[in-house]
């Protein structure tokens, strides 16, 4: 794995408990080409003999693969949905094998931007334009390898969730469950609008230089954060924000939620490759089911795994109406998480996701 200096972001070089698969190439949507391509991932638990009890878990924008366990070498989070893997959990690890890779194009282990081509030069702006399906693509590669013809299940919130509605409507034989939290079947104008003023922010830091920043001296942190910020108030919801911070103030002068926006943008540029960060939100604007299907609602009908469609009542980024009309396109109802935390509710409700889980595998 490289360590390119990026100003902050620096990728590890110690593995982890990542595992990986190689292969490509990859033609991608848009028509690029992608040679070579790694995907890290984690497992917990033990694939049966008939490799019938894997469950693939899609993680969201900034997420990794590892999704359970604490932070350590490699890992600089704690696994992001810990309350939910494990021994005796809703994803009961004594039961499934869960599977949980980092995203193509991302920065914690599978080839994304800032990765060495086949010359060892990163890969910066000669990157290909992603989709949601190219990311599906290449997690064919992962299920083939791991000899999982059919998944149990696949199940993934906000970004993660796009993946996994793609992976139904893509192949429908191979996944047996699908759960879709606080997603979409097509990113709408307003996710798209959100997206739009955090591409800019990275790609005006003067230490973006076009993409190719990976060897200067100072790469597009504060263009990152800047994205991070806005992304991140998108993710919680006006009245928590009301509630928690409301008009205070701090002794170094900053208002309490700004100052909240600060930690979270700086703990991103630590972990986060700006590249990624526009690779994948890109993807997710390009993020339509329906595209060359004849339609969402064609798309949907190709779907045969058994299905749950949850959204957030407080989630302004992509609204509980979103996801109740991609349930009712799948012939269901939408499922409610009832909380104050808006869209990251789905990584914190806890208790609620994990009913929604075993009601899903039960
Ligand atoms: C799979 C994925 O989607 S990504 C992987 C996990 N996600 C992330 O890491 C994304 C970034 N983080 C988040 O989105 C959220 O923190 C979540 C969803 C993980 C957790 O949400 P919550 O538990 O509600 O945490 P919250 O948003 O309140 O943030 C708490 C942090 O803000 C800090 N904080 C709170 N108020 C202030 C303030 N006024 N000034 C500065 N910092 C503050 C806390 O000290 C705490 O810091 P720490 O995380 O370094 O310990
Ligand atoms: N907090 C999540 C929200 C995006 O869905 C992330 O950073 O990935």
């Amino acid at each position: 794995m490289t360590v390119p200096v990026t100003g902050a972001w620096r990728t590890s070089d110690h593995p982890g408990r990542r595992q990986w698969v190689t292969g490509g190439p990859i033609r991608t949507e848009a028509g690029g080409v992608l040679p070579a391509f790694s995907l890290a991932y984690e497992t917990w638990g033990t694939l049966n003999s008939d490799a019938s009890n894997a469950v693939l878990v899609e993680h969201a924008l900034t997420g990794d693969s590892h999704a359970a366990g604490p932070a350590g070498p490699g890992h600089v989070t704690p696994g992001w949905w810990d309350g939910l893997i494990g021994p005796g959990k809703a994803l009961d690890t004594g039961e499934y094998f869960v599977v949980v890779p980092n995203v193509l194009g991302g920065c914690q282990g599978s080839t994304g931007p800032s990765s060495p081509d086949a010359d060892g030069r990163p890969w910066g702006s000669r990157f290909p334009s992603l989709t949601t399906r190219d990311l599906v693509t290449a997690e064919t590669l992962l299920a083939d390898t791991l000899g999982i013809e059919r998944w149990a299940a696949v199940l993934g919130g906000s970004m993660g969730g796009m993946r996994a509605l793609e992976w139904a409507v893509t192949w429908p034989p191979r996944v047996g469950a699908l759960l879709v939290l606080a997603s979409t079947a097509q990113a709408s104008a307003e996710q798209i609008a959100w997206a739009s003023p955090q591409l800019h922010a990275i790609r005006s830091d003067p230490g973006w230089h076009g993409g190719d920043f990976y060897d200067a001296r100072e790469g597009p942190h504060r263009g990152l954060g800047i994205a991070r910020r806005i992304a991140h108030v998108t993710y919680r919801s006006e009245p928590e924000l009301a509630e928690r911070f409301g008009r205070q103030s701090q002794a170094d002068g900053r208002f309490a939620v700004e100052s909240y926006l600060d930690h979270h943008a700086d703990k991103l540029v630590r972990r986060f490759d700006a590249g990624s960060y526009v690779v994948l939100t890109e993807s997710m604007n390009a993020h339509d089911v329906g595209r060359d299907r004849g339609g969402v609602a064609a798309a949907l009908s190709r779907v045969t795994a058994r299905t749950i469609v949850a959204g957030v009542d407080s989630d302004r980024l992509y609204p509980l109406a979103q996801s109740r009309a991609l349930a009712e396109g799948l012939g269901g109802e939408v499922a409610v998480v009832t909380s104050p935390y808006g869209h990251d509710s789905f990584l914190i409700e806890t208790d609620q996701i994990a009913a929604l889980v075993k009601a899903l595998l039960g």
